[in-house]
């Protein structure tokens, strides 16, 4: 029956199964306590739960989908140990499998999507025990577009029949919509989200220019655009290099499907082929909708736009 399901739409559902996953491998790590912290550069860490996460998702989507190009934060070994057997997710979300796919992917083949994938993106947090900030993000691009994605919050909690389940998926595919949470409308207000731990002068100086009312500063590219889904920031401000392709993919692919939109600072789109550079080094820039996109875009001054693009 899933062989007639279009690739993209098999290839989300099987993305969300292996980020629950991954997910679990994040909490059992930080739950025995011994993190393996190593320094890839300034503020840049990574964790056993980052090189884990990551290999779980690869082996898992690479057995279903040999063809695949799979792009990950984390280096890979050369020749990478087989991983446990339980990490070969072979599961596929049902609600997912049953999303019309939109009629122009409807022929993509394995050949033609490059998976973009952050095991753990919020690792400063994650160290620091801000947890709620740490998601895992599978990003799909199609042509260098991103068109679906899973962005996983392992420490989310729900209480369900009086029990306390951990950990939530989210999901996007273009025209078909998100899923695994409830949306909500923006605030009333301006508020922005951006960097706690990746701050400087200009990101600074496009957070003032924006004339918020609040300024809300959490990990993470993939938290921050779910706080704009959920309706508790309405922009999300980041005018500095540092987020790269595996970062952007799939948050920008959920806030599509749901009607917003995720730009660089000087609102061109980032593009996420296999041969693209991995740096986003024009920031981002996110709004739950068009409008307020274009709005926070109008704020931006051409220097500030010019100090990043000559950067
Ligand atoms: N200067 C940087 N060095 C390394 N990673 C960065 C940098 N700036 C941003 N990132 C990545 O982008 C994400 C969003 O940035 P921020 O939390 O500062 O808004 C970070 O969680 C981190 O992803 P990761 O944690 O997966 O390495
Ligand atoms: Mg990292
Ligand atoms: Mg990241
Ligand atoms: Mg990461």
């Amino acid at each position: 029956m899933s062989s007639t399901v279009p690739l993209v739409v098999r290839l989300l559902a099987s993305s969300v199964s292996v980020a629950n996953r991954a997910g679990k491998i994040v909490r059992d790590v930080m739950s025995k306590g011994e993190l393996g912290i190593v320094e890839k550069g300034k503020d840049d860490y990574q964790t056993e739960a980052d090189r884990s996460a990551q290999k779980c998702i690869i082996a898992a989507l690479a057995a279903q989908y040999p063809k695949l190009s799979i792009i990950g934060e984390e280096d890979r070994e050369e020749n990478e140990p087989e991983v446990p057997s339980d990490w070969l997710v072979v599961d596929a979300d049902k609600e997912v499998l049953a999303l019309t796919c939109p009629a122009d992917l409807q022929g993509v083949k394995e050949e033609d999507i490059v998976v973009w994938v952050d095991p753990l993106d919020g690792t400063s947090e994650y160290t620091q025990g801000f947890l709620e900030h740490v998601t895992v993000l599978i990003g799909i691009s199609v042509n260098e577009e991103p068109v679906a994605g899973v962005i996983h919050q392992p420490y989310y909690k729900t209480m369900i029949g009086g029990e306390k389940k951990m950990g939530r998926t989210i999901w996007g595919l273009r025209e078909a919509g998100v899923g695994g949470f409830t949306p909500a409308p923006p605030p009333d207000s301006l508020i922005i989200t951006t960097t706690r731990s990746h701050s400087n002068p200009l990101v600074e100086k496009a957070l003032q220019v924006m004339n918020a009312s609040q300024i809300l500063r959490v990990g993470g590219a993939g938290y921050k655009v779910l706080q704009l889904l959920e309706g508790k920031a309405s922009v999300y401000v980041f005018a500095s290099p540092g987020c790269k392709k595996w970062d952007t993919c799939a948050p920008e692919a959920v806030l599509a499907a749901a009607g917003g939109k995720l730009t660089d600072i000087l609102g061109n789109n980032y593009k996420y082929g296999a041969s693209v550079g991995k740096p986003n080094k024009t920031g981002v820039l996110a709004a739950v909708n068009h409008d307020l996109h274009n709005y926070a875009l109008s704020r931006i001054p051409q220097e500030l736009k010019e100090a990043l693009a000559n950067k």
